[in-house]
């Protein structure tokens, strides 16, 4: 089990801008180990790509990234590597690879090892696969053989095959049925308590931030306007917040509409 209370990654004045436009503009950001920390915000406002930025996939203009206290935003190629081997990813669309059977991508990373054993990655694979509550038969299969929801529990039993400190989780629900979705996050809850694992995830399910997080971060315009426990964020007062909890067409959050003229 981690430890709680210590700052995992933190965050500190984020900048990025693409052909002079800014889309991150000052993002501050705290995770503590072994909490799950939502991004939630409008299409547009950045969430993926603070998520990229600490990654190291997209490079900040400016602004700092400390994991375990550490900088994190120019390390080598080689330190990268490393880096990477500490989290876990699910994509927004699973990102399996077609061609590989379940339990290869499961054990995607592990088999990149040298001297990995295919008999015991398979194992350790199939482990994963009742972690998320699928059957072992369904190992062999290809991903295209699968339902959504299921190819969403892949991609979340390959997030966490390593058992990984931090896991990002970038729409874990997107697309589903709400009775998948509510399987998936009972899912997430338990084995990232059990794992102890870092999180942070992004989502525009409310349901899905209400039963995974302890804390909530609403983005808007690439800056955090609110952030709180996630019991808060049904009450408060933010417009921001209010305005996203609420699912309301009016307020601070304008969304661009386009109309089709006849
Ligand atoms: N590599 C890039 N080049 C140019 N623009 C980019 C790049 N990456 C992201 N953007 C832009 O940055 C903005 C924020 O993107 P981001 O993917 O972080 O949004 P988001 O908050 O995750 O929204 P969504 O929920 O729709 O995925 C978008 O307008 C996007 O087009």
């Amino acid at each position: 089990m981690t430890q709680t209370g210590q700052s995992k990654i933190v965050v500190k004045d984020l900048y990025k801008s693409f052909n002079g436009v800014n889309i991150l503009n000052g993002i501050n950001l705290e995770v503590k180990s072994g909490e799950i920390l939502t991004l939630i915000g409008p299409s547009g406002a950045g969430k993926t790509l603070t998520l990229k930025c600490i990654l190291g996939l997209v490079k900040p203009d400016s602004g700092s990234i400390l994991l375990d206290g550490e900088e994190v935003t120019n390390l080598s190629s080689q330190e990268r590597d490393e880096f990477f081997k500490k989290f876990g990813i699910l994509f927004q669309r699973s990102g399996l690879f077609d061609g590989l059977p379940v339990w290869e991508n499961i054990g995607f990373r592990l088999l990149q090892q040298s001297g990995a054993k295919r008999n015991e990655v398979k194992k350790l694979a199939t482990k994963k696969l009742s972690a998320v509550g699928l059957s072992p038969d369904i190992a062999d299969l290809y991903p295209a053989e699968l339902s959504g929801g299921m190819q969403k529990r892949v991609g979340f039993a390959r997030a966490i095959a390593g058992d990984p400190p931090i896991l990002f989780l970038d729409e874990p629900t997107a697309g589903l049925d709400p009775i998948m979705s509510n399987v998936i996050n009972d899912e997430i809850f338990n084995n990232v308590r059990e794992l102890g694992s870092t999180v942070v995830a992004i989502t525009s399910n409310l349901l899905t931030a209400r039963i995974i997080s302890d804390h909530i971060a609403m983005i808007h315009e690439g800056k955090v306007v609110w952030t709180g426990v996630v019991q808060e964020a049904a009450s408060t007062d933010n417009p921001y917040v209010k305005q996203f909890w609420n699912k309301r067409k009016d307020g601070p959050i304008q969304m661009p509409v386009t109309t089709i003229s006849a």
